[in-house]
């Protein structure tokens, strides 16, 4: 691909690598072999390529999941977020991390606000959301552009306490569209529906709120705005079974503003893509963990005044991304 003009900037891209250091296994189906050691390795290639690029991105976008929730079991929770960590830092930029399924069975929200992960330490203080620990902010890296991270497990039985009114939420909607006993267990065999299921969660009506304030603004200011989060929000983007809850509202406030251009997200490791009837681009990236240990699922992000273009490395595409 043609990627000799000069950009504005370049970001990193990469989700799912799901480190443990255990020997190879399965998703839960058993369909998908999942490289828990190599993902680590994958990270070094990405980072290695990253270095090794003309133009070098300027941040990276770790799309939740960082490491598996095996590590739990096995009491290495914060070693293996070490080892990640410091694959990272061989890097020298900004990392925004997002929050998946994973990154609560290892942590709890408390530990996580105060731990590495939380990357709102890279933006102004009045860019964080700062509302009952929900972890949401925005950043600008460049005039006229904004990024956004979301938090998808703000309403969860996951990623809130039970004494939280939102666990209770999560719960209640749960119920009302899944009887099985395991609540991990999809309650239809296909359609939108499975995605009411344990590892999903979705969005508050605060942080809804919120998004819809800041997307306010980057229409006054004319800017182009890209939403990551670690669960997608498109049925046409991903398997259904990993959307997020109330990913329709999501989608209906998203098209309300024409300063939007992007959703990135991560958990469908078989990774999807869809151009929506409004313009906006759905990229759910490929997952790490899910790839051969001779391939690769990362990307590099070249920003143009008219288009994004992703170079994609291994199963992650080549996509030209104009903006709507
Ligand atoms: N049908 C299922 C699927 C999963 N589980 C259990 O739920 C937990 C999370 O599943 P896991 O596959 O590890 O989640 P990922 O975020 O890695 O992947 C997301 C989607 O699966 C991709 O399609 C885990 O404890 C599973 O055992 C379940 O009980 N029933």
């Amino acid at each position: 691909m043609d990627n000799s003009e000069k950009p504005l900037f370049t970001f990193g891209v990469i989700a799912d690598i799901q480190y443990a250091d255990i020997d190879d296994g399965y998703n839960f189906k058993r369909t998908r072999k999942r490289y828990y050691r190599n993902s680590l390795q994958l990270l070094h290639k990405a980072t290695k390529e990253w270095s090794a690029e003309r133009f070098k991105p300027n941040f990276i976008l770790q799309l939740g999941d960082i490491i598996d929730g095996f590590n739990k079991k096995y009491e290495a929770s914060e070693r293996a977020l070490e080892t990640v960590i410091k694959e990272f830092n061989d890097y020298p930029a900004v990392v925004h991390h997002v929050w998946g399924n994973h990154e609560f069975y290892n942590f709890s929200r408390t530990t996580l606000l105060s731990s590495v992960l939380n990357s709102t330490a890279n933006t102004d203080a009045a860019n964080i959301i700062n509302t009952d620990q929900i972890y949401a902010y925005h950043f600008s890296p460049s005039p006229k552009f904004r990024f956004i991270t979301l938090d998808a497990y703000d309403v969860s039985l996951i990623g809130r306490e039970e004494s939280n009114s939102k666990y209770n939420q999560a719960m209640k909607l749960l119920r009302e569209h899944n009887s099985n006993d395991d609540l991990n267990h999809p309650p239809a065999p296909a359609g939108m529906e499975q995605r009411f299921v344990k590892f999903n969660g979705g969005f508050s009506q605060s942080q809804l709120d919120w998004l819809e304030k800041v997307l306010c603004l980057a229409d006054e200011r004319q800017e182009k705005v890209i939403i990551i989060s670690h669960l997608p929000v498109h049925p046409e983007s991903t398997d259904p079974i990993c959307l997020a809850w109330n990913y329709d509202e999501v989608l209906s406030i998203l098209h309300s503003h024409k300063c939007v251009v992007c959703f990135m997200a991560g958990h469908d490791h078989d990774g999807g893509y869809h151009r929506d009837a409004s313009g906006v681009h759905h990229l759910t990236l490929e997952g790490v963990i899910e790839t051969p240990p001779d391939s690769d699922a990362f990307g590099t992000v070249y920003v143009y005044e008219d288009r994004m273009v992703l170079k994609g490395n291994g199963r992650t595409h080549n996509r030209t991304l104009m903006y709507p």
